[in-house]
């Protein structure tokens, strides 16, 4: 019988979500996944003594068990709720701009590229390769404005096997000549015809469709309506889009859209504000959006390293979650410098200290999150539950629960995976007893977080199967600037 057949159960240590300020350590844990990826059921404290007889309780004795090492643990996987697949080949360039200079002078330019198929093809497959590495399981995708290179791109997710919403992006002003839609009309064909090639992507298909009005700025009054009206009709599409990153892109909006009384407002007046909305950034809200947000149901997704690179400003986050709006992660490649979410949580953990120095305020009352730095509990929460709130996935996917899709990561923090950032894990191990006890596990988890990378993701899970990971592929995982420095030849060699 086959492992698909069968299903898989592990057996270790397992950190586990559970809500905005709480998560579960389980050292010794049993998680049963069944053959469709679906987790069957979880027994949360499971001596070694103890482990046959709980395997026959459950008529398990003959399903395949992968027991994890010491230094081993299963988390679940990162939801990644806001990136730009395109803008991979150009990470870490273009330091000197602000957002619209940094549009026009290094985003633009490389995206048109991607008017190529056959450069879409083979940049898509490294670049999607490279974030399900990194430990993405769910990914809300940015594409370009074309049609067959963003399909390409959901064929490529889907094919990995990866988690997804892709879009295409909707622009039809206010861009360069050889970088714009042509028409309301051609913007809204494509969109259509993009919808309906993803849902006949062939199954097992985690790939969604999302609306992707880039921003603002860059859509006409008219191609907002439309869009509006398509996500009216539709309640199963999601949206995308940016909104309040920077002050310069704020002011224009303002200007663009005179008769409306908000950035967030330009959004609602065209029926583009609600529960499927993701948000990217949100940084300089003013009170009467954080409030108009909330009532809509939108979700934020919070890219603070982007936010530091690009000198847009700083989100206060806790503010957003004080008001009880569902935040998650974004890499917002290449505005961010790296397409991992653990760089997400490390800059997201600063930007709520910068915040908290600036500052400081009483502990107590109604703001439990403005003023403090973001605990692990949240930081972990963000990452995980917080991006599958803010995907309208929360029920399948971001902790383990029996029913929820088994999206996961085996992570390592032993010697062996490579990491001199978590050798100390390591060298204390003689330290702990074996097998590792709660505190124990709390330190792995957090120096993970802290100074882990693609090197301690040995094994990444998407629906049960088993995706990606340094372990996957012999070669190892791709690692971060080999990757990209692969896409930068081949745009020379073409
Ligand atoms: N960070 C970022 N902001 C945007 N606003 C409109 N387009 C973009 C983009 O590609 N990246
Ligand atoms: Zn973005």
């Amino acid at each position: 019988m086959s492992q698909s057949e069968t299903g898989t159960i592990f057996y270790g240590p397992i950190v586990n979500p559970k809500s905005l300020s709480s998560f579960q350590t389980l050292p010794r844990c049993l998680v049963a996944v069944g053959p469709s990826g679906e987790i069957d059921w979880i027994e949360e404290d499971v001596p070694k003594r103890a482990l046959q007889d709980i395997l026959a309780q459950h008529r398990s004795l003959d399903v395949p068990l992968l027991t994890l090492k010491h230094g081993e643990f299963l988390l679940p996987g990162f939801v990644d709720t806001h990136t730009h697949a395109p803008q991979v080949p150009n990470i870490g360039s273009g330091q000197q701009y602000e957002l619209l200079d940094w549009l026009h002078e290094v985003t633009f330019p490389m995206e048109a590229r991607f008017g190529d198929v056959d450069f879409a093809r083979r940049a898509y497959s490294l670049i999607v390769k490279r974030i399900i590495d990194s430990g993405t399981t769910t990914c809300c995708y940015y594409g370009t404005l074309h049609l067959e290179a963003t399909t390409i791109l959901a064929e490529i997710v889907n094919g990995y096997g990866q988690r997804a919403f892709v879009g295409k992006c909707n622009m039809d002003r206010n861009s360069p000549e050889h970088y714009v839609e042509p028409s309301v009309s051609e913007s809204i064909d494509a969109t259509l015809c993009l919808i309906s090639r993803i849902r006949s992507l062939p199954q097992p298909r985690l790939v969604e469709p999302v609306l992707t009005p880039r921003f603002a700025i860059s859509c006409t009054s008219d191609l907002m309506y439309q869009l509006g009206d398509i996500a009216r009709a539709d309640p199963s599409l999601r949206i995308q889009t940016h909104m309040s990153e920077n002050l310069g892109e704020v002011r224009k909006t303002l200007d663009l859209f005179p008769t409306a009384s908000s950035y967030a407002d330009v959004y609602d007046k065209h029926g583009l504000l609600g529960q499927r909305t993701i948000l990217a950034h949100a940084i300089h809200l003013e009170q009467d959006e954080v409030v108009l947000v909330k009532e809509r149901g939108a979700g934020v997704s919070h890219c603070p390293a982007s936010n530091f690179n690009l000198r847009s400003g700083v989100c206060p986050v806790g503010k957003l979650l004080d008001h009880g709006i569902k935040v998650g992660l974004g890499s917002d490649v290449s505005g961010g410098f790296s397409p991992s979410i653990l760089t997400a949580i490390q800059q997201a953990s600063i930007a709520s200290k910068v915040l908290a120095m600036q500052a400081p305020i009483a502990s107590s009352g109604p703001t439990r999150y403005a003023g403090h730095h973001l605990p692990l509990a949240t930081l972990l929460h963000l990452a995980t539950l917080g991006g599958a709130q803010v995907c309208g996935l929360e029920n399948r996917i971001g902790s383990f629960a029996p029913g929820k899709a088994f999206d996961a990561l085996l992570v390592s923090v032993r010697g062996d995976a490579a990491n001199p950032g978590l050798w100390g894990v390591d060298l204390v191990k003689e330290l702990h007893a074996e097998p590792a006890d709660k505190e124990q596990l709390d330190t792995w988890l957090e120096r993970f977080l802290f100074t882990g990378d693609d090197r301690n993701i040995k094994r990444v899970y998407v629906q049960g199967r088993w995706i990606g990971g340094a372990e996957h592929d012999p070669c190892g995982p791709g690692r971060s600037s080999l990757v990209t420095d692969v896409v930068q030849s081949m745009l020379y060699d073409m």
